[in-house]
C-alpha cells in the first residue's frame, strides 16, 4: 500500500494566516491530514468560518499555503469547485435558484455540463435521496431541514473529494441532524466539519482544536472534545464577556 506522506496529505495547511485589516484572525495553522473524516472544535470567534472559507479557496492566506488533493483552492479556481465544496450554517448563503432542480443543476453547470445533463443530474441526485417529488418546488416554502437538504444535495452532485461543513446542522432539531450527518457519511466524502459543539464531531477521525486563532492541540476526539468541554464548563463559571466585544 502506497504511504501517503505530509507532502500528498489530501488536506494541506501549512503555516496559513489571515488578517482582517490589522486583526490576525489566524495565525501559523499547519494541518496535514488524510483521515476521512477531520473535524474542527472551536468556541465563538476563534476563527472557524474564516478557516472554512481559506479552506473552500474563498479566502487568500497570508502567509501560508492551502492544498486540497495537490490543488491551490484560491489560485485554481477551476479546479478547485472540482475538488472542494463547502456547507455553510446558514442555507439562504447558498441558495440562489427559486425551485429545487434548478439549485442541484447549478452547480454541475459550473462543472462545464450541458443544461440537460445537469438537469438529468439534478434528477437523478433527488431520486438518489428519495425526493424526486420535490423537482419543482419553490425552496422558499421548504422548512430550514429542508433548505440544508437542498444545499447538501447541490454539493454532492458535484462530487467533490472533500466537503468542507461550516456548522451546517448549528438550529436544526436532533432527528434532522441525525439524519443529515448519516446521508453525509454514507456519501463517502471526505468530510472537514467545523462546530462548536462536540456532537457534531463525536466519532469522528481526528479533531482539532482552534482557540484564538490558532491550533490549541489535535489527536482523537476522545481526548480533544473532553479537554475542550472541561475548559469551555472553567470558562463558562466565570463572568468574563470580553471575548464577546469587538
Ligand atoms: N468582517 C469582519 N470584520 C472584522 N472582524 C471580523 C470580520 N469577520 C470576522 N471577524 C473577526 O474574526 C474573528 C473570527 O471570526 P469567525 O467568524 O471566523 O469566527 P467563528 O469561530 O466562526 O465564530 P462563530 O462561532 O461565532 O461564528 C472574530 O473575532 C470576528 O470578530
Amino acid at each position: 500500500m502506497e504511504t501517503i506522506t505530509p507532502a500528498t496529505a489530501p488536506v494541506l495547511l501549512e503555516n496559513v494566516g489571515y488578517r482582517i485589516g490589522e486583526i490576525p484572525v489566524l495565525s501559523g495553522i499547519s494541518l496535514r491530514s488524510e483521515a476521512m473524516r477531520i473535524g474542527i472544535i472551536g468556541r465563538n470567534g476563534s476563527g472557524k468560518s474564516t478557516l472554512a472559507r481559506l479552506i473552500a479557496g474563498l479566502l487568500e492566506p497570508e502567509p501560508g499555503r492551502i492544498r486540497i488533493e495537490g490543488v491551490d483552492v484560491f489560485r485554481d479556481r477551476r479546479a478547485a469547485i472540482r475538488t472542494v465544496g463547502i456547507l455553510f450554517q446558514n442555507p439562504e448563503h447558498q441558495i440562489i435558484f427559486p425551485t429545487v432542480a434548478e439549485e442541484i443543476g447549478f452547480g454541475l453547470r459550473q462543472l462545464g455540463q450541458s443544461r440537460q445533463d445537469a438537469e438529468a443530474g439534478a434528477l437523478a441526485m433527488l431520486a438518489d435521496f428519495g425526493k424526486a417529488h420535490w423537482k419543482d418546488a419553490p425552496i422558499h416554502a421548504l422548512s430550514q431541514g429542508q433548505k440544508h437538504l437542498v444545499c447538501m444535495m447541490s454539493v454532492l452532485a458535484m462530487r467533490p473529494r472533500l466537503l468542507v461543513l461550516d456548522e451546517p446542522f448549528a438550529g436544526l432539531d436532533i432527528p434532522t441532524r441525525m439524519q443529515l450527518a448519516r446521508q453525509l457519511n454514507a456519501s463517502g466524502t471526505r468530510l472537514l466539519h467545523i462546530s462548536h459543539d462536540t456532537r457534531d464531531l463525536e466519532g469522528y477521525d481526528q479533531v482539532y482544536w482552534l482557540d484564538g486563532g490558532k491550533i490549541r492541540a489535535s489527536g482523537p476526539p476522545a481526548q480533544i472534545l473532553r479537554d475542550f468541554i472541561s475548559e469551555m464548563t472553567r470558562i463558562g463559571g466565570g463572568d468574563d464577556l470580553s471575548h464577546l466585544a469587538s
